[in-house]
């Protein structure tokens, strides 16, 4: 993005863009500009009426044109005021709101456009949506409405009191002009670095909100390492950087306008002197040479006003092209392309030949030629250590993305082919964090899936074991904050959740945390109710013993590679079994000792085992006990 705004085809796109961007506010914005050469006009009539009245009130034989009385021009005067203020405030009304209608179609069009983005882009960060989202989208509506009705205004004045200064003294007029060309020269290179230093404090200001927006997601772990001072070490350098681009901004426009401001009060000089010399010469009436200088400072803040619009239109261009560029970026795994996948079709899934690395690091291969089936109904354990690639497998199942090399295929098609939507809505995802958003118990369980009636949800909500909703005093009504829920509760809400999509295959990520006893006996609980009834085909990444001896067959991973495959007995049975080797820590556990997740064999011992207390797990939970028989 750095340079984005440099690349002058890019600059161009965005002006049209943004052109387009006023399209659908075309009436409005019509009568806004018919309004704006009402006021102009009236304000143009003013520099034109003092010079009358000047030379009315110091004149011997003074007259009023068109005969008119003192009173009736008074009369007309104050009637052509009071139209063009209220011209005036129509127009500033209509081009404001139009410039908010336009940001606000900016925001929702570039929110639809960032949230259908491959998740690699939004969630590293790399598309710095929010900066875009806010700050952009302001600055792009600012560049269209307001600045374009004060540009159209400034050109009206500035042209107008041009021609009627060239009507009262052409000499006069010329001497203006000589100033005006190296001022817009000034002004468009001025415009130029304005554009630049925008743009790179639109980055600069991304930045920190990222590294805000980092720290306090995460004000836990902050305080618990009393990491205030870092983080806002931190947070300090990002200001500084913005701060530092914004005092160049500063000084830049400091320079440029009192260097115009400079030259225009030269220029009134110069007209005042030479103009001194013209009317004591009789060649001009005093009241011509007062509505010429006061149409020269018209003219003035007019062409003013043109060098600030100009260089609005060059930020509104610079954050243009990054709002653009997201709008017309074409995600990676595209959410409209493929056929939808009948919600009743089952058949296997496979992984064939499937190798796998992550974006944002390519030098290290994730899956190496993975090669996975898996029957309509049956229910696969995923079990290796922290690293192996289990979570990366269920990325790819639900095309988070795709694999670099094979595919995998559902029914003997590939699933690239299928309608992304349509491909996730027949899959059941329960993550290792379940995300709950704010609103109800219910609403969440029903995320996804709107049309859902409370008896259906209630349904899944018992299916998943989620008892203790029905003991919340509003019940399925409660709200809940992202707190407010225990591990154990929420990993249940994200079951019930997967569960009422009714879906063909179901995704679990274990927790790795350590649930307490009764919590973790509920959730195991609510898997053997789904592995057991065999109508949707489970992939699950899991950590727990309980789970992993209740799957009908369990693949371990290592190093991204399937190393050993059976079922449960069977593994448990072979000798040199790598799967007894990655368990050993889970089985010492179920003959006795402390129990620890699997998965996490690098942990020092005693992390996971803080929040759990053997005993009540024992009594909770008779599965250990049978792997203990098994291991026999
Ligand atoms: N989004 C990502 N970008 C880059 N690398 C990643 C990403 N997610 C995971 N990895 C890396 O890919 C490898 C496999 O990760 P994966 O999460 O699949 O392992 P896992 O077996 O599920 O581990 P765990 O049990 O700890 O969750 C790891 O080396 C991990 O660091």
């Amino acid at each position: 993005m750095a340079t984005s705004g440099e690349d002058p085809s890019k600059t161009a796109s965005s002006f049209r863009a943004i052109i387009s961007l006023a399209r659908p506010e075309k009436r409005p914005l019509t009568l806004a500009v018919g309004l704006l050469f009402i006021s102009s006009s009236v304000s143009m009539s003013i520099p034109f009426t003092i010079g009358k009245l000047i030379d009315y009130f110091t004149s011997s034989n003074p007259q009023i044109p068109l005969g008119l009385s003192l009173g009736q021009a008074s009369a007309i005067l104050l009637f052509m005021f009071t139209v063009g203020a209220c011209a005036n405030a129509g127009r500033a009304t209509l081009m404001r709101i139009s410039g908010q209608r336009i940001v606000a179609r900016l925001r929702e069009r570039t929110y639809a456009a960032a949230i259908k983005q491959e998740v690699e882009f939004v969630e590293r960060g790399e598309g710095d949506v929010i900066s875009r989202l806010s700050v952009d989208s302001s600055i792009v509506g600012e560049s269209v409405t307001n600045n374009l009705s004060d540009g159209l205004r400034s050109i009206i004045m500035a042209s107008v009191g041009l021609g009627a200064m060239f009507y009262i003294s052409p000499q006069l007029t010329m001497l203006m002009l000589a100033v005006v060309p190296p001022v817009s020269l000034g002004a468009v290179f001025y415009g130029r670095y304005l554009k630049r230093l925008s743009n790179k404090t639109q980055e600069a200001l991304g930045e920190m909100t990222k590294v805000a927006q980092e720290s306090l997601s995460a004000l836990r772990t902050v305080q618990a390492y009393n990491a205030h001072k870092p983080e806002q070490d931190k947070f300090s350098s990002k200001v500084q950087d913005v701060f530092s681009l914004a005092r160049k901004e500063a000084v830049a426009s400091g320079i440029f306008f009192g260097s115009t401001g400079w030259s225009g009060n030269v220029t009134l000089l110069a007209l005042l002197a030479y103009g001194g010399t013209l009317v004591s010469k009789g060649a001009i009436s005093v009241g011509d040479l007062t509505s010429l200088l006061l149409y020269t400072v018209y003219v003035g803040g007019g062409l003013q006003t043109l060098t600030s619009f100009f260089s609005s239109i060059m930020r509104g261009i610079g954050a243009g092209v990054r709002i653009f560029d997201l709008l017309e970026r074409k995600p990676v795994i595209d959410p409209e392309a493929g056929v939808p996948v009948d919600p009743e079709r089952r058949g296997p899934i496979r992984f064939e030949d499937v190798c796998f690395q992550y974006p944002s690091r390519k030098e290290v291969t994730v899956l190496k030629d993975l090669n996975l089936e898996i029957v309509p109904g049956e229910s696969v354990a995923l079990v290796g250590g922290s690293g192996s690639g289990k979570s990366s497998i269920n990325s790819l199942l639900l095309r988070y993305y795709d694999p670099t090399k094979g595919r995998v295929t559902y029914d003997g098609q590939d699933i690239r082919e299928f309608n992304p939507a349509s491909w996730r809505s027949i899959i059941g995802v329960v993550p290792q964090d379940p995300v709950l958003f704010t609103g109800t118990i219910a609403s969440n369980i029903a995320y996804g899936n709107e049309g859902a009636t409370r008896e259906q949800i209630e349904a899944a909500a018992r299916q998943a074991n989620c008892e203790f909703v029905w003991g919340m005093p509003k019940g399925f009504d409660t709200e809940i904050g992202r707190m407010s829920l225990s591990g154990g509760q929420r990993q249940r809400l994200a079951i019930a959740r997967a569960l009422l999509k009714k879906p063909a295959i179901l995704a679990l990520d274990e927790a790795t945390s350590a649930l307490d006893a009764t919590s973790e006996h509920r959730v195991n609980d609510a898997i053997e109710k789904i592995l057991r009834s065999r109508q949707t085909t489970c992939l699950i990444v899991a950590h727990r013993l309980s789970t992993i001896a209740r799957a009908e067959r369990i693949v371990v991973l290592e190093g991204g590679r399937i190393t050993e495959s059976g079922s449960y007995r069977q593994l448990v049975n072979r000798k040199d079994s790598r799967f007894r080797a990655l368990m050993s820590a889970q089985l010492s556990a179920a003959a006795g000792d402390a129990p620890t997740p699997l998965g996490s064999p690098d942990k020092p011992e005693g992390e996971s085992n803080a929040t759990r207390e053997p005993h009540a797990d024992h009594a909770a939970e008779p599965q250990p006990q049978k792997a203990q028989e098994a291991l026999m």
